[in-house]
């Protein structure tokens, strides 16, 4: 699940944050340097630098996220000490900090770190303030940790299924291209380092133009989601299916040997001959398979499969062809 913690705002945004983290603490650590508690003045000072060290990355377009984090924890502690010094007027900033943890960790990191640093506040308010006083801030700052938790909790969930959506192709709900390069860099990777590596089927509808020059163009796409169903309820949860192109589909299996892969391909074509057509036109599928052999690249694997499809196509259509033998 992708995370707000390590979002790139955009740049107006990003510079917001920091300049509302850099001018009060500025403010706070001159005072407390030359009227208050030096030591917090050193606290602050630190939070003061990583912070600007952390708006430096930013504007360099670098990784800011180490700095942040150093920001809220050196941020967090000055609070804590702040609180053990003046009782319930420093955990006033613990309020606006309740969100910042989740802006800078991850959800769970955000709720850990933030309970634990509320806890710490308030157990350092206890040392000077009455316990009932102190219960109900600590109501408060439950609650607003709470919030800002649900907060971040939607905006994860809503960005997790915005990125599905992006890589689903609308009408079959099969994945799209979107992912398919890194999806087939991976396979490759783990592919190397298997006893058994991942298959590749490449699948196509045969005549689909006069599909859609006889049943018209919405007959056709029923078709693409019908098979698209009819592919599914075969696999297993592990193969992925890819629309490749406009009735062309690329499924990978993962640690699945040839042999293997060419039976699931020609189970795989009975189903769609029999159970696929539109009113009384059945519609057959060619099938290309070819396993991962070491130096095949993302392009020359794929290339692979274009072969034996076109060869299946060669042969009559309705048909399964798998790569041959490396001699
Ligand atoms: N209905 C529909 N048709 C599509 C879609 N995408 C591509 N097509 C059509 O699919 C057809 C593919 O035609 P061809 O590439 O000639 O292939 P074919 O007729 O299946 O012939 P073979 O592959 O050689 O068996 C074209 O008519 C495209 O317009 C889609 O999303 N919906």
């Amino acid at each position: 699940m992708t995370s707000i913690h390590t979002e790139h705002f955009p740049r107006k945004v990003s510079i917001l944050f920091h300049v509302v983290a850099i001018l009060p603490l500025g403010g706070f650590m001159l005072y407390h340097g030359v009227w208050g508690s030096v030591t917090l003045g050193v606290f602050l000072g630190i939070a003061l630098a990583t912070v600007a060290l952390s708006l430096l990355q930013e504007l360099r377009h670098k990784d800011s996220l180490p700095f942040r984090q150093m920001f809220v924890l050196t941020c967090s502690a000055a609070i804590v000490y702040a609180c053990y010094q003046v009782g319930l007027r420093g955990l006033i900033y613990s309020f606006p900090m309740a969100s910042v943890f989740f802006f800078t960790f991850t959800l769970r990191q955000g709720i850990l770190t933030g309970t634990v640093f509320s806890i710490a506040c308030l157990v350092a308010a206890a040392n000077v303030e009455p316990t009932m006083l102190v219960l109900r801030f600590a109501i408060g700052v439950t609650i607003s940790m709470v919030f800002a938790a649900i907060f971040a909790f939607i905006v994860e969930r809503q960005k997790f299924e915005l990125a599905e959506q992006a890589a689903t192709d609308t009408l079959t709900g099969a994945l799209n291209r979107k992912r398919l390069a890194e999806t087939l860099e991976r396979a490759i990777h783990l592919s190397a380092r298997s006893e058994v590596p991942d298959t590749l089927l490449l699948l196509d509808l045969d005549h689909f133009k006069t599909v859609n020059d006889r049943k018209g163009h919405l007959a056709g796409d029923a078709v693409l989601v019908q098979f698209t169903q009819l592919v599914q309820e075969r696999i297993r949860a592990s193969d992925q299916l890819f629309r490749f192109g406009g009735e062309e589909f690329l499924l990978l299996l993962p640690q699945t040997a040839q042999a293997e892969a060419f039976a699931l391909a020609e189970s795989l074509r009975e189903k769609i001959a029999s159970e696929l057509s539109v009113d009384d036109m059945a519609v057959t599928c060619s099938i290309g398979v070819s396993q991962w052999r070491p130096g095949d690249t993302v392009e020359s694997w794929l290339k692979s499969c274009d072969v034996v499809l076109y060869a299946a196509k060669d042969q009559g259509r309705n048909t399964t062809v798998a790569r041959p033998v490396a001699a």
